[in-house]
């Protein structure tokens, strides 16, 4: 495990110490993924099709769910449909015990704006599949999607080698009510829920993670006019863990583990105030890795001074996941400092995996730093606020002379009129 002294380090190494991977891609990436869009823009379902060909191996077909749930009951046993359904449950009590509720506000007497929660009429989910079917963020999107009250969700996800659907995506599909599912992935996949491609209808926000040409591809038709609205970067993911002496390092290796494990990209850090714990995460890492077998992204450390520290590393890191392996209580404590991160584990039981399938919020979170400006996927991502102004004529007439005086100070004439004729009004019918 590479440690990095963090108070010896200078501005370098310290950078080079919370480095991410270059995941948006070079040029040449960026220009594929543009001639992919521009393709599927251009000539739909059959440029689609050709590339998922060349790309994947597969022509996109719309699976029917029902016979691949049925066929995930056969194969799952009773402990396992049960986890998937409280996962379910779990999510949809979270999200919809913080939807956002309608407000109105007098701002003056007589005037009245209401902030009105719409839900999007469509949205497109984006289902990992490249490295492995990932079902649960198909409930980590769908339940959100859903609680808002979205009519009309399209699912894409890349086709298997064998053909035909996951059945743990299936049985996600099934239970929360998807009824389009594409088996599409990459870049494609997001320029045919963007600009629609034969019986694929454009959507009017794409969400979901992904690898980088997924990320990239989203970036794009977002910028593109007419194109759909994105949810976040939520790229490979990453996890710190803050600890001290009092760490418990087999806990704290198998989280680091539970994220190196995603691929190759994946970000795993220890921050730690003491030698001897990051000596025994190290050891512990190399054990469970060998008692598990399997590829996992390389763990890194940071030795730092203090716990103050810890938290001034993490707020500039911004993780998409923070463990804080303290005792609970001093976690909760820490956590309220940090002001960069896309989900917060406090304490020692708070194992990062029950974030991933049945905490209850979304899994779906920022990667590569845009914790610093946006939280993950909630009921939120799939609605938009629309305000609603209403005033009685009394107020119209008191506030139109300043709306107007407003309106000429940027020489805008007819919406200074536009203000003043409602003050016109109300003092004709008064004579
Ligand atoms: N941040 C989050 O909330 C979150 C949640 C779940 C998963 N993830 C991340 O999502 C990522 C999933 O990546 P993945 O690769 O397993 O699946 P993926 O579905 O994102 O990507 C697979 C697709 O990428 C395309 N592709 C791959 N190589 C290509 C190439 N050379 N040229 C053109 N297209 C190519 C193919 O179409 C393929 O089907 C992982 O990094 C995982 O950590 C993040
Ligand atoms: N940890 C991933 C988000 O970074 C989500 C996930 C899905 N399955 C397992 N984990
Ligand atoms: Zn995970």
């Amino acid at each position: 495990m590479r440690v990095t002294d963090w108070t010896k380090a200078g501005a370098d190494t310290r950078k080079r110490a919370l480095a991410r991977p270059a995941t948006r891609g070079d040029d040449k990436m960026r220009g594929a993924v543009a001639d992919i869009i521009e393709r599927i823009r251009g000539e739909g379902w059959d440029a689609l099709v050709e590339i998922c060909e060349q790309i994947d191996g597969g022509a996109p077909q719309r699976i029917a769910v029902a016979p691949y749930a049925d066929k995930a009951r056969g194969l799952f046993d009773a402990e396992t449909l049960d986890a998937i359904d409280l996962a379910r449950a779990n999510i949809a009590r979270f999200h919809r015990e913080t939807l956002p509720e309608n407000v109105a506000v007098e701002t003056v007497p007589g005037l009245t704006v209401e902030k009105r929660w719409v839900p999007l009429s469509s949205a497109g989910l984006y289902i990992p599949g490249g490295k492995a079917p990932l079902f649960s963020t198909l409930l980590m999107l769908a339940v959100p999607a859903l609680t808002a009250g979205v009519q009309r969700l399209v699912v894409v996800t890349p086709p298997r080698p064998d053909g035909g659907l996951d059945p743990a995506i299936a049985l996600a599909a099934e239970l929360t009510g998807i009824e389009e599912i594409w088996t599409i992935g990459g870049a494609q996949a997001i320029a045919a829920l963007a600009f629609g491609a034969g019986e694929i209808e454009p959507v009017d926000r794409i969400c979901g993670p992904g690898n980088a040409w997924v990320a990239q591809a989203k970036a794009q038709v977002a910028a593109l006019p007419g194109g759909p609205g994105i949810d976040l970067p939520a790229g490979p993911s990453e996890l710190m863990v803050i600890a001290d002496a009092s760490g418990d390092a087999a806990r704290i290796a198998a989280d680091l583990l539970s994220q190196a494990e995603h691929g190759e990209d994946a970000q795993a850090i220890l921050v730690a105030t003491d030698d001897t714990i990051i000596g025994a995460v190290g050891r512990e890492v190399e054990a469970q890795m060998a008692s598990m077998g399997g590829d996992f992204a390389p763990v890194r450390a940071v030795r730092c001074a203090n716990l103050e520290e810890a938290v001034e590393i993490a707020n500039t890191y911004a993780a998409e996941h923070l463990s804080i392996a303290l005792p609970t209580a001093d976690a909760l404590r820490l956590a309220e400092r940090i002001t960069n991160a896309g989900a917060i584990f406090a304490g020692p039981a708070a194992a990062e995996s029950f974030g991933d399938y049945l905490a209850g919020s979304s899994h779906v979170l920022p990667t590569d730093g845009a914790a610093r400006y946006t939280g993950g996927i909630t009921a939120l991502s799939f609605m938009k606020a629309i305000s609603v102004q209403s005033i009685d004529d009394a107020a119209a007439a008191r506030l139109g002379p300043a709306a107007a005086a407003l309106a000429r100070l940027e020489g805008l004439e007819a919406h200074a009129r536009a203000a003043e004729i409602r003050a016109e009004k109300v003092s004709e019918a008064a004579e």
